[in-house]
C-alpha cells in the first residue's frame, strides 16, 4: 500500500459519491482535491481568486515537491452545483451564516451535513448524550438560532479536523502535513450508523485518516485542548507547530518567551 502522504498514487477509488465542499479554502481545497482523485465527483462552493484560479487551471495539491490537479465544479453558488450525497462545511465557525443563507439546492432528503472545523461547534448541544454535562449557554455560537433553524439534527454530522494546510496562491493548496491527514467525524448523538461507517470509508480510501470515534466530543475536546496549548507555544516563540513539538528543549525556550 502507498503510503499516506503519496499524493500521486490518490485515484480510481470504486465507491462513487457526489460531494460538495462548502467553503473550500485551505483545509477544504485539500479535501476536494483528494476525494476527487479518488474518484468522486466533487463540488466546491468558492469565491474569489480563488474560485477564478480553480475554473481556469483546475485545483492543485503540493505536497513537498509533488503536485497534482482535481478537476471539480466549482461555483461561488451552491444552486448551479446541484443535489449532493454529502456537504463537508470547512467554513470558518463565523462564516456559517453563509451557509444558512444557500445551502438548500445542495440537498436531498438524506444528504448529511459535516461540520469539519475545530473548536466548539454551534451544534455541541444537540444530541447530547445523556452522560453528558449540560453545557453554558453557547447560543452565540449561532447568532439568532439560525443554524438551528436550518439545520435538523438528522443532518448533523461533527468533524475535526487534523491536518494543516494553506492556500499558496489561487488556486493552490499546500498541504503541510502529509504524514498525518486525519478527519475524525461521528454523529451529534454519537449512534453507529452505516452512513457514518461508509463515510469513514470513503475518507480512508481518500488518504484522509478516518478512524472510529467512540464520542465525538471527546475528539473536539482533544483537539481544542492541544491548539490551546501549542497554539500560546507557537505565539509566544514565533514557531510554527511542527518545529514547536520538535525544538529539544520547548520548556525552558517557553519559559524565557513568557
Ligand atoms: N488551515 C489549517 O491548516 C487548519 C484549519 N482548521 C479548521 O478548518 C476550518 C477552516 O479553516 P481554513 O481552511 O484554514 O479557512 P479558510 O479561510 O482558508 O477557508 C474557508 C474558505 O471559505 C470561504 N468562504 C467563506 N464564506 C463563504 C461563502 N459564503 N461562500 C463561498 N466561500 C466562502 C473563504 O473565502 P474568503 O477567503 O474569501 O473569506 C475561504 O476560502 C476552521 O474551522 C479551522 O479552525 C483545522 C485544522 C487546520
Ligand atoms: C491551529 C491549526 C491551524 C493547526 O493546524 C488547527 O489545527 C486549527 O485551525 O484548528
Amino acid at each position: 500500500m502507498l503510503p499516506p502522504g503519496d499524493i500521486q498514487g490518490i485515484r480510481d477509488g470504486t465507491s462513487h459519491m457526489r460531494i460538495c465542499i462548502f467553503g473550500a479554502g485551505a483545509v477544504g481545497s485539500h479535501i476536494a482535491v483528494r476525494l476527487a482523485r479518488a474518484g468522486h465527483e466533487v463540488s466546491c462552493v468558492m469565491r474569489g481568486a480563488h474560485l477564478e484560479a480553480v475554473r481556469a487551471n483546475g485545483l492543485k495539491l503540493r505536497v513537498g515537491d509533488s503536485e497534482v490537479t482535481a478537476k471539480v465544479n466549482a461555483s461561488g453558488d451552491p444552486a448551479q452545483l446541484g443535489p449532493q450525497d454529502v456537504v463537508i462545511s470547512t467554513l470558518k465557525a463565523t462564516a456559517l451564516t453563509g451557509l444558512v443563507a444557500s445551502i438548500k439546492p445542495l440537498l436531498q432528503d438524506d444528504t448529511a451535513i459535516v461540520f469539519a472545523q475545530n473548536g466548539i461547534p454551534w451544534w455541541y448541544g444537540i444530541g447530547l448524550p445523556p452522560r453528558h454535562p449540560t453545557p453554558p449557554d453557547i447560543s452565540f455560537l449561532d447568532p439568532g438560532g439560525r443554524l438551528r433553524a436550518c439545520i435538523p439534527k438528522e443532518r448533523i454530522v461533527g468533524g475535526v479536523v487534523f491536518s494543516s494546510n494553506e492556500v499558496t496562491a489561487p488556486g493552490v493548496v499546500q498541504n503541510l502535513t502529509p504524514d498525518r491527514n486525519r478527519l475524525l467525524i461521528g454523529e451529534c448523538d454519537d449512534r453507529n450508523c452505516e452512513r457514518i461507517t461508509r463515510l469513514r470509508g470513503v475518507l480512508n480510501d481518500a488518504r484522509l485518516e478516518s478512524p472510529p470515534v467512540a464520542e465525538i466530543r471527546e475528539a473536539i475536546w482533544s483537539k481544542l485542548l492541544t491548539n490551546m496549548s501549542l497554539s500560546v507555544l507557537c505565539l509566544l516563540t514565533g514557531q510554527t507547530a511542527r518545529a514547536a513539538c520538535v525544538t529539544t528543549r520547548p520548556l525552558p525556550m517557553s519559559f524565557r518567551a513568557c
